[in-house]
């Protein structure tokens, strides 16, 4: 027999060779990861390779310089600032801009809410004629043309709504040059089908008020875009017909892949091509665990929006079903929640009508399937929830993209829970890639580590950027635990290999309730929810696949053996889960996120509202931008004439120091002269109103030396200073 000695000898090496182990695991998990990454830049490599095949893609990058000086700069800063009051390009507009205006074919991909509509919209108005714009949805054509009418630039839009005395006038306008008509709308319907329409706009071109060509939305064009519209393939005529007039064909993603096609689709294989990053700075990324219990979720949802939205700042809820949505639309309406559904089974015109309450900001949130899709053009949206995995990483960044178009920061929560993985399998395994890309957006589900932007960058294959703590797995380290559960492993894949021995298959959940049965004995027990994940794992790690089978009603998502399950079987493979103590409650912090928290935001953003109803149902973000409404109540101008801004001018990321813009008035640096001379006093009133009715509290502390520098003042707490008027630049 050992002696006691022996005995705590072995034990030690024991434990020394265990400690060896673990780490050899870590090691081979760090191994797992970066095989991961690399194998999703591959995928993303090879689409490139194969894009690159195409003879229109011959790679026009930017070697121009279009930032030089041109000779229409001075136009183009005015037109920019006191029509469209924007005091300074963002990110490659003004390069754009100069490239169109130089008469150069543009190929432009810039993210959702990036600003591409000025991009066209600004050399329009500076170029002499009509210029055509190509929009998909009506919604979004009336939403354009409301919003510039609100600018005073008379644009117009030839659909199925247009009246026929409308319609005179833009015939008219393109056929004689009668008239006032610079931006002129269409869906690619009348490009296709209306010989009418199309005889005019060469008579305009004929007399060379034919100023451009605007495509927005252009991945609409190509098949393997994610919202392929047959009447965009026929838009190639318009390069044949026009060719001395610049294309310019604006989308918010494009792989490599869609973006050749749209090249060649569109004819314009000189293009000029600008691409800006996928990165949305503003949005926080969150993922939560889905009970399954339906009315737990809906009690999240609520608390959610509840509290972090008191003022019922817009949002959006995406369901898997229209049934869902229909249900998920009544709880929260139950629950004090004002919502309403969207799903393509409704009419159109109740469709529309819930659109333009929402766009009108009298109903808090929409929950929508899929089907609530492109139109959506509402720059202030604060949240997108998804009350179920969407089908893929490029959809989910469309459709959590929503958000914060208005470059506010915005918050995108996703609701995952491995029981909602075959429901999306089973009705997407038949497309190309399908299953590929469902996985890819599980496994972005399932980390509780790695940063959730990284796997956007990934996906759309672009340079890693920092996420600046603004998703979950960054800003929360929660204490996530990593559990061997290889013997597990080996148990479930022994249950799946009896099943199939007997000719019968089992569905995710059958497996795992027969797993709970067998669990016992195996190693530490595991919960029902964290067998679930499991079985996820182990289909994204190929150990178990799913397939598929037709029923009369339905397609049925079964759990079977994988290429890899061998490697476990044998002790090759270590299967390791991530589990997490605690569940991350992880939302944005505080002063990022309550942007209507100031009273005076309240009332300035019930002003727009007021005047938005006053202009004929104008969208109140027509009127003036949430940004604007913020900027208007930290510097609270006084008269029309005052020109003193604050340090927060001075630091807000929309007005950085521009030659000229210093000796303007307030107001007009805000909002631009136009819509200053529109509503400045009505402004200026409110805010009046506003302090008469608030005098500043005696716990405000005046950092500032004088009294109109309102960025400075701080609420006294017992801990921290809070600031009251939060900035973006508050990150
Ligand atoms: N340089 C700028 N500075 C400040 N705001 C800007 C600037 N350019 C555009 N915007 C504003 O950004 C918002 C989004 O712009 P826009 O509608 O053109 O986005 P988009 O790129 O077309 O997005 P989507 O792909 O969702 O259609 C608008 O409210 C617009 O007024
Ligand atoms: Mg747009």
């Amino acid at each position: 027999m050992a002696t006691t000695a022996e005995i705590l000898e072995e034990l030690l090496n024991v434990e020394v060779e265990l400690q060896d182990v673990q780490d050899q695991i870590k090691i081979l998990l760090d191994r797992q990861g970066k095989l991961y990454e690399r194998q999703s830049e591959l995928n993303a490599l090879f689409e490139d390779s194969e894009a690159s095949g195409c003879p229109w893609d011959d790679g026009t990058a930017v070697t121009e310089n279009w930032l030089e000086t041109f000779e229409w700069d001075s136009q183009a800063d005015d037109v920019r600032f006191n029509i469209f009051g924007i005091p300074e390009y963002r990110a490659n507009q003004r390069e754009i801009i100069n490239a169109i205006l130089s008469a150069r074919d543009v190929l432009v991909i810039m993210a959702a809410g990036g600003g591409k509509s000025l991009c066209y919209q600004l050399p329009a108005i500076l170029r002499d004629g009509v210029a055509l714009v190509v929009s998909p949805l009506l919604s979004l054509i009336q939403d354009q043309v409301m919003g510039l009418a609100a600018l005073g630039v008379p644009a117009f839009m030839l659909t199925s709504t247009t009246s026929k005395e409308d319609e005179k006038f833009i015939y008219k306008a393109l056929e004689k040059g009668e008239g006032e008509l610079k931006i002129l709308y269409v869906t690619p319907e009348k490009i296709s089908k209306s010989k009418r329409f199309m005889s005019k706009l060469e008579k305009c071109h004929h007399a060379g008020r034919l100023s451009l060509i605007a495509i927005d939305e252009a991945h609409c064009c190509s098949q393997w875009g994610h919202d392929f519209r047959p009447d965009y393939k026929n838009l190639g005529i318009l390069k044949t017909q026009f060719p001395s007039v610049p294309l310019v064909a604006l989308t918010a993603t494009a792989t490599k892949k869609v973006q050749a096609d749209l090249i060649e689709m569109l004819h314009i294989p000189k293009c000029i091509k600008f691409v800006s990053t996928v990165n949305r700075p503003n949005l926080y990324y969150m993922v939560r665990e889905k009970s399954s219990v339906g009315k737990m979720v809906i009690d999240e949802i609520v608390e959610f929006i509840v509290s972090s939205y008191p003022n019922k700042e817009s949002g959006i809820v995406y369901c898997f079903s229209r049934k869902e949505c229909e249900q998920v639309a009544k709880e929260l309406r139950e629950r004090g929640i004002s919502a309403d559904y969207y799903h393509a089974d409704m009419d159109i015109n109740a469709r529309e009508k819930v659109h333009q309450q929402w766009s009108n900001s009298k109903l808090q949130v929409i929950v929508g399937t899929v089907a609530f899709g492109m139109g959506i053009n509402k720059p202030d949206v604060r949240f997108v929830i998804h009350h179920s995995l969407s089908k893929s990483m490029e959809t989910y960044y469309q459709e959590s993209g929503r958000a914060g178009r208005d470059g506010l920061p915005s918050e995108c929560l996703l609701f995952f829970r491995p029981g909602d993985v075959p429901r999306q399998s089973s009705m997407v395994f038949y497309e190309n890639s399908g299953l590929q890309n469902l996985y890819d957006i599980v496994r972005y589900c399932q980390t509780r580590r790695e940063c959730r932007r990284s796997a956007f960058f990934r996906h759309f294959a672009e340079p890693l950027q920092d996420c600046n703590g603004m998703c979950d797995n960054c800003s929360f380290s929660a204490e996530v635990k990593e559990m061997d559960v290889s013997g597990h492993a080996k148990c479930l894949l022994a249950v799946v290999h009896d099943v199939q021995e007997n000719d019968q298959r089992l569905t995710m959940l059958q497996l795992v309730d027969k797993m709970r049965v067998k669990n016992k004995g195996v190693g530490p027990e595991m919960k029902k929810d964290e067998l679930e994940q499991l079985v996820i794992q182990l289909i994204l790690d190929r150990v178990l696949k799913e397939e598929f089978q037709h029923t009369a009603y339905s397609t049925n998502a079964y759990v079977t053996i994988g290429p890899l399950a061998k490697q476990v079987l044998q002790g090759k493979k270590i299967v390791m889960l991530e589990v997490s103590s605690k569940q991350k409650g992880g939302v944005m912090k505080g002063s990022k996120r309550s942007l209507a928290s100031s009273g005076l935001v309240y009332k300035l953003d019930e002003l727009r509202k007021e005047l938005s109803s006053a202009h004929g149902g104008m969208f109140p973000h027509s009127v003036f931008s949430t940004q604007q409404i913020t900027l208007l109540s930290t510097e609270r101008p006084k008269t029309m004439e005052q020109r003193q801004v604050s340090e927060m001018w001075h630091v807000s990321r929309v007005c950085t120091s521009h030659d000229g813009l210093w000796a303007m008035p307030l107001v007009e640096k805000i909002i631009g002269k136009l819509k200053a001379q529109k509503y400045g006093r009505k402004i200026l009133e409110e805010i009046q109103n506003f302090e008469l009715q608030h005098p500043l509290p005696s716990d405000l502390v005046d950092e500032g030396q004088d009294g109109g520098n309102r960025s400075k003042k701080r609420l006294k707490t017992k801990n921290a200073p809070v600031v009251i008027e939060s900035s973006e630049d508050e990150a």
